[in-house]
């Protein structure tokens, strides 16, 4: 069993991705209030949580115009799912992001296009390191004016890195808690070396007695404060590891916590490619089918579902979404589904799907929902196996020019 939350006797709830599957079949109204009940349960026995995301850098190594981080990925800018992940752990009371005053305007669009939650805005610095103490210095301030409070501990995570899960997350808080630094780390992929000044080799490591330091880390917000308060020039200038900060300046030895290997870093164009598949991979298992009514739920849904799930790890029936745009939305954004297939039986009347196509190209919550309309009642079943081919190959695909069409099975 995972560890509980730290300073909480119950175990961890279950991640908001586990609790989304496990709540599928739940009644909609039951789901929500245990939800919700179970958020104020953890808000009340965690530690103050805050979380630093550094966002100030011009990712020289990617060599494109744009800074990486606002770089997108399937038409959504790359820290809005490091932040849509932070987002979703809902112990992290609040997330400060460092961008450059240039990037300032950007990132407020991001943040009001994405209906991101529980974000702070200060400015970056120079370097990595000096971005990072610009947003502790924020969350120190504690004044009552201002809306960040000093937490006990703070997650430091790269804005770069979008394939942070709840459970590492728990890990590196509770590690910092107890040891008062802990950090991610990884297996070495290629040996280290150290060159002479001739450029010749001069010392090999032993691979296997070496990490690579990932991210999240966390800290106690005393201990990396202080640390930052005391460091060098020298080291805001060219340090690239908080860890070895709270360990000159306040003698701290980070506990190591295995990460997963989805934590690296986004650095060269390549790794844009990468985060692509991933993504596509994740919100690829996921679909989320509306009939029109009742009757179709029945008589083509669910058969739609047995087709599919051979397909898919999570495939979702609702009905009655058209005639009820408000209420069944409100359930389907909180579940954050990303592919929508709205199912027309023989049914030409589109006004109410367009409508339920227009909330949800406004809410930027999803970004496929084509509407297949199984067109020949007489063929049914002929029908239906293509229009489940149709629907398997653009869940797949996702190619975002088929975002919003209509399509004939
Ligand atoms: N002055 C800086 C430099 C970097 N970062 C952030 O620190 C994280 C990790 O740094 P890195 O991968 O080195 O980003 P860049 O500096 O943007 O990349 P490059 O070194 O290729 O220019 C990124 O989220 C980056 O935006 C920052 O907040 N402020
Ligand atoms: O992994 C890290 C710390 O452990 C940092 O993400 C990394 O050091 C950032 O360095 P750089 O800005 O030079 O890429």
């Amino acid at each position: 069993m995972e560890p509980g939350p730290p300073g909480c006797s119950r175990p961890a709830e279950p991640g908001p991705r586990l609790r989304r599957l496990c709540g599928a079949d739940q009644e909609a109204s039951v789901a929500l209030l245990s939800r919700a009940r179970a958020e104020a349960e953890l808000q009340r026995c965690v530690p103050a949580v805050a979380a630093v995301l550094p966002a100030g850098g011009s990712g020289e190594r990617m060599g494109v115009p744009t800074p990486k981080q606002f770089c997108p990925i399937l038409d959504r800018p790359l820290i809005s799912y490091t932040l849509q992940a932070l987002e979703r752990v809902c112990w992290i009371k609040d997330i400060v992001v460092a961008v450059t005053r240039e990037n300032m305007e950007t990132m407020k669009g991001i943040i009001q296009r994405y209906q991101h939650q529980r974000i702070s805005l200060v400015e970056a610095g120079v370097t990595r390191h000096r971005s990072i103490f610009s947003g502790l210095k924020a969350l120190a301030q504690d004044q009552p004016d201002s809306q960040l409070s000093k937490p006990e501990v703070v997650i430091i995570h790269d804005a770069v890195r979008p394939f942070v899960e709840e459970d590492v997350l728990l890990k590196v808080v509770t590690a910092a808690k107890e040891h008062g630094a802990a950090g991610a780390i990884r297996p070495l992929v290629s040996t280290v070396i150290c060159p002479s000044a001739d450029g010749c080799l001069d010392q090999s490591l032993e691979r296997a007695r070496h990490r690579a330091s990932e991210m999240p880390q966390a800290f106690l917000f005393d201990v990396i404060y202080e640390a930052y308060q005391q460091c060098s020039d020298y080291d805001l200038e060219f340090g690239t590891e908080c860890l070895h900060l709270a360990l000159k300046y306040c003698h701290i030895k980070a506990k190591l916590v295995e990460g997963s290997p989805d934590l690296w870093k986004v650095t060269y164009k390549r790794d844009l490619y990468a985060a692509e598949s991933i993504i596509k991979e994740r919100i690829s298992q996921q679909i989320c089918m509306v009939m029109d009514t009742k009757e179709d739920e029945e008589l083509v849904g669910h058969r739609l579902e047995e087709m599919l799930k051979n397909e898919f790890s999570h495939v979702k029936v609702t009905s009655g979404a058209l005639g009820h745009t408000g209420r069944d939305l409100q359930q389907i954004i909180l579940e954050q589904c990303y592919n929508f297939v709205c199912v027309n039986v023989g049914a030409y009347e589109f006004e109410e799907t367009q409508k339920l196509l227009d909330v949800l190209k406004e809410s930027d919550l999803s970004i496929l929902y084509p509407v297949v309309v199984i067109s020949d009642e007489q063929k049914l079943q002929d029908s239906l196996r293509q229009g489940a081919t149709i629907i398997a190959t653009l869940i797949k695909e996702r190619n975002s020019g088929l975002v919003g069409q209509l399509l004939v099975a």
